[in-house]
């Protein structure tokens, strides 16, 4: 059996993972090209962690530049079969206040086409399903280690992901508290969709940092708002990381680790070697089955 291994994606504001023992840093190329930095590999407790900054360390990558699809496919070429992303939102209601987390169910996409999303293209069709876009599994231990960690955290919830990097004006805030918006972000839904389908599980831990610009009497969110609210939380993010690494069970249940078993339309035959080269990480086991 495989060693128990989670993956998270640190936001803005967690750029590192103090707490790893036997630490290694792993550059990797992939068929998509190089990740956001290098991964940080280590154990926490009983679990093996690989750690990367979405945005790289300093922060270098706008949300619409983070190279998503090498970010995903390394994971999946480390071992990872869950990933956990950290993420500073803003909160779309008033009974998420700053400093409140949330795991979030669902989401709607606000992003404009610029960034490459899916693993498929280029010789080889397909398409996985998403009505349910964040593992119910991880989501449901994520939040009871949000729990048990002592934070006020909210169950579900949509995350509305917008292509920044400007944050949103006024009007827009309405519309999506009027979609009935829980959070609003920059960078989970890419993620999210390679992830289902790299068949790996993912789930957000929300921070909210502030309450966008829809709330009156209150400031309209700012960089310097959000950074406080991080830095204040950072802490706590790290516990729950910590609880959920070790609630996670050796086998997967959900049915993440099998999302793009009927997912290809391409007749195996007209499959680009290439592609079929690009994708064997995922498709391969798929691909033997149909030659058996
Ligand atoms: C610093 S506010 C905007 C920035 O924060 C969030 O980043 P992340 O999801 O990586 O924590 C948001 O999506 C924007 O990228
Ligand atoms: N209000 C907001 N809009 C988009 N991304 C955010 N990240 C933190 N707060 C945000």
């Amino acid at each position: 059996m495989s060693e128990l291994t989670l993956g998270v994606i640190g936001g803005s504001g967690l750029y590192a993972m103090e707490e790893l023992t036997e630490v290694e840093e792993i550059r990797l190329q992939t068929p998509f090209g190089e990740p956001s930095d290098a991964y940080i590999c280590g154990r926490l407790g009983a679990v093996r962690l690989v750690f990367l900054p979405r945005h790289g360390r300093g922060h270098r990558y706008l949300p619409s530049e983070v190279p998503y699809r090498a970010n995903i496919y390394g994971m999946k070429m480390l071992g990872v079969d869950r990933i956990l992303s950290v993420s500073a939102v803003g909160s779309m209601k008033e009974q998420i206040a700053p400093g409140h987390m949330v795991v979030p169910d669902q989401f709607i996409d606000r992003t404009t086409g610029k960034r490459a999303n899916s693993f498929f293209g280029d010789g080889i069709v397909g398409h996985v399903q998403f009505a349910d876009p964040l593992c119910p599994a991880l989501a449901e231990s994520l939040y009871q280690a949000a729990h048990a960690a002592g934070a006020t955290v909210h169950q579900g919830g949509t995350y509305v992901c917008i292509e920044g990097p400007t944050f949103s004006t006024r009007a827009e805030s309405r519309l999506f508290r009027s979609w009935d918006a829980a959070v609003i972000g920059m960078t989970n839904l890419p993620e999210a969709r390679l992830a289902r389908e790299a068949e790996i599980c993912y789930a957000t831990l929300a921070l909210a940092t502030d309450y966008d610009c829809w709330y009156e009497g209150h400031e309209d969110v700012s960089v310097e708002a959000v950074l406080a609210i991080v830095r204040q939380n950072v802490a706590m993010a790290r516990r729950i990381i910590a609880e959920l690494a070790g609630r996670l069970a050796a086998e997967r249940r959900c049915g993440c680790g099998e999302a793009a078993r009927f997912a290809v339309m391409t007749a195996p035959a007209a499959i680009a070697p290439a592609a079929r080269q690009r994708l064997s990480l995922i498709l391969d086991k798929y691909f033997k089955d149909e030659t058996a």
